[in-house]
């Protein structure tokens, strides 16, 4: 029987963005299929350049002491209840202990700064082929999460299923997207385009792939890539969201925000979020307490790709009549 909790939403899923940001080696099998939504496949005798091909993580055989780690930030941070450890198709190669820790970060750090991990699944035995269901008794919240493998080996899938504990200061009630194409909003410029259109850093939902996302050559040169944009109508944004998801070796090492209000001074530009470090593959969400802008301008430190731009906040009445004004003219 498959434990109760097994019901709850897998916290980790990259369906529900988690990412496996760091891991110590992955020589036979990439760690990102850690956190694969569909369930583990297997096809005999297929060899890649490194070796038999397994849908995992898998590491090279240790030759020196030690054990292998991986890291999962998850995509909605919650209260873990239970964490499933799959080792399907790995046989004479999985791992026979592991052990599963969590934390919790504030912000966004690199995988270096994470600090006061603490045990979840005490180093447990694994088995070849299947599927481990461990119970975990948290009593609070967690970001990432942490699988040891000792000493080495391949896992198929890691699952941590738990209850989502949504971070309050992210929710704005009452808000729209200002910079979405789908409520108005166009991109009037930008310094660079040649792997992916600006557009795409403004369509709706989230990207799929690298390439559904807004992607800048490598520059060779002291300057840095931008794109502008005309917010749908007047407005005061409140969340900035910069998402680097799928950006893993060609994320924007930093960016800034910058507002101005064109029915005042277009030429006028003013942070709406300063300059700041970002992460690859992540969905950066900043509280910013904005002024009244008409165009926004993203900054890129000093090239790459993002996925999605969103700057949420709230319509000025201006604003709101604006639109009702274009919807009522252009649907005569
Ligand atoms: N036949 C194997 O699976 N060998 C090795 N692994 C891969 N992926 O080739 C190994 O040594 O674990």
């Amino acid at each position: 029987m498959r434990p109760t909790w097994t019901r709850l939403p897998d916290l980790a899923s990259r369906a529900v963005g988690g990412s496996v940001v760091w891991a110590d080696d992955e020589l036979f099998a990439e760690r990102e299929n850690l956190i694969a939504h569909a369930e583990p496949e297997f096809r005999p005798r297929t060899f890649g350049h490194k070796g038999q091909v397994y849908d995992g993580w898998e590491t090279r055989r240790r030759r020196e002491p030690g054990d292998d780690r991986a890291i999962v930030r998850l995509g909605l941070p919650g209260v873990i209840r239970g964490v499933v450890v799959d080792t399907a198709f790995f046989k004479g190669n999985h791992p026979p202990f592991a052990t599963v820790e969590a934390t919790r970060a504030t912000g966004y750090p690199s995988p270096a700064e994470l600090s006061g991990w603490e045990v979840v699944v005490p180093r447990s035995p694994l088995g070849g082929d299947r599927k481990h269901y461990f119970d975990v008794s948290a009593r609070r919240r967690h970001t990432h999460v942490r699988l040891t493998i000792h000493p080495d080996g391949g896992v198929a899938r890691l699952r941590v299923f738990g209850e989502p504990v949504p971070d309050p200061d992210l929710l704005v009630p009452g808000a729209v997207d200002l910079a979405a194409l789908e409520n108005g909003a166009s991109v009037t410029g930008c310094s660079d385009m040649f792997f992916g259109s600006p557009n795409n850093l403004i369509a709706p939902g989230r990207a799929a792939v690298m390439g559904d996302g807004w992607e800048t050559a490598r520059r060779r040169d002291d300057g840095n890539d931008w794109v502008e944009i005309r917010l749908a109508a007047p407005g005061e944004v409140r969340l900035a969201e910069l998402d680097t998801s799928h950006f893993k070796g060609n994320a924007p090492g930093w960016a800034a925000v910058r507002g101005s209000d064109a029915r005042v001074d277009p030429d006028t530009w003013f942070d709406v979020l300063p300059r700041t470090r970002l992460q690859p593959d992540t969905r950066h969400r900043f509280r910013v307490s904005g002024r009244e802008i008409t165009h926004a301008r993203l900054d890129i430190y000093p090239d790459g790709g993002m996925a999605r731009l969103r700057l949420i906040g709230a319509l000025t009445p201006d604003g709101e009549a604006e639109l009702v004004r274009r919807h009522r003219r252009l649907s005569d």
